[in-house]
């Protein structure tokens, strides 16, 4: 399989444009070729997961997109516009929410950070940090600070934070990777209400195949190494999903075990001999 260029879903501009993306990172004498030759796009309103073995570039890839690491090579662009530097209109949400939270600030005042730094004045902050948080049910903890929380609402509060900025494009960091099994499918149930909800473009980056599959519309999967995308797959599944039916439907687990077999496949080797710059 080669990597796609398609986009799903949308005609004209992609909301999300990356093309021929490489990243070479220059150690102490040698050089590690992260990722090869990226390729794909996601249309506006899409929500997208990306799955791969351990080690496979995610995180550089994702770096990249926001643009907090300049490649190699190859464009990243939102909207139709090269990413250079963090765009305006794109927001992270970490696996690391104890990090990313300050927790001298209330959770109010943890969501306003970002809302301050973008300028806008303080009625229009107060009615997103107020809207956010009652979005994620963290209403009644405006004033509570991180350390109070348990770890799933401090994730909540973060992925208020993000939400709170209005993001075009939304990335998401195996962000539930360090909740445990229950909060995981409420966070994720609630990822899905967002998105619903606000209609923003997502790219959700996970190593759980099962989460991939009932959070998705599209599953990219990633070769091992250095990177391509090894393969694309439309999560054709009903747009309305819970966690016990769709997750026990023949085709939920016809999709996991292609999405599986991928994997293996990426791990055993290149997945696409010759596609590579060099
Ligand atoms: N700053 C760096 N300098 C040199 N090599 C790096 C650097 N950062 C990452 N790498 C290498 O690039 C490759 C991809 O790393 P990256 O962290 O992007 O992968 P990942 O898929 O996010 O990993 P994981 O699955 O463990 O979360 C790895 O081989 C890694 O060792």
């Amino acid at each position: 399989m080669t990597s796609s260029d398609t986009v799903h879903g949308a005609a004209g501009t992609p909301m999300l444009d990356v093309a021929g993306l490489r990243k070479v990172y220059q150690g102490e004498g040698r050089a590690v070729e992260a990722v090869r030759d990226l390729t794909f796009a996601l249309a506006d309103g899409e929500l997208a997961c990306l799955v791969g073995p351990s080690g496979c570039g995610k995180t550089t890839l994702l770096k990249c997109i926001a643009g907090l690491l300049r490649p190699t090579s190859g464009t990243v662009r939102l909207a139709g516009r090269g990413v250079t530097s963090p765009p305006p209109d794109m927001a992270v949400v970490f696996q690391e929410y104890g990090r990313s939270l300050f927790p001298w600030l209330t959770v109010h005042a943890n969501v306003e950070l970002p809302l301050k730094e973008k300028g806008l004045p303080k009625e229009r902050r107060a009615e997103l940090v107020t809207g956010a948080l009652e979005a994620v049910g963290l209403a009644d903890f405006a004033g509570s600070h991180p350390w109070q929380l348990s770890g799933g609402m401090q994730q909540r509060v973060a992925i208020a934070r993000a939400i709170a900025y209005e993001p075009r494009v939304l990335l998401m960091d195996e962000p539930f990777a360090a909740v445990d099994a229950q909060t995981r499918a409420d966070l994720e149930d609630l990822i899905r209400s967002l998105w619903k909800r606000f209609g923003m473009t997502v790219l959700f980056v996970t190593h759980d195949i099962d989460e991939a599959v009932y959070l998705g519309q599209r599953v990219l999967v990633l070769s091992s190494s250095p990177t391509v995308v090894q393969d694309d797959i439309t999560v054709d599944l009903p747009d309305e999903r819970d966690q016990l039916t769709t997750r026990s439907l023949p085709r939920f687990a016809e999709l996991r075990t292609r999405v599986y077999a991928e994997i293996q496949s990426a791990k055993r080797g290149p997945a696409v001999a010759g596609t590579a710059g060099e």
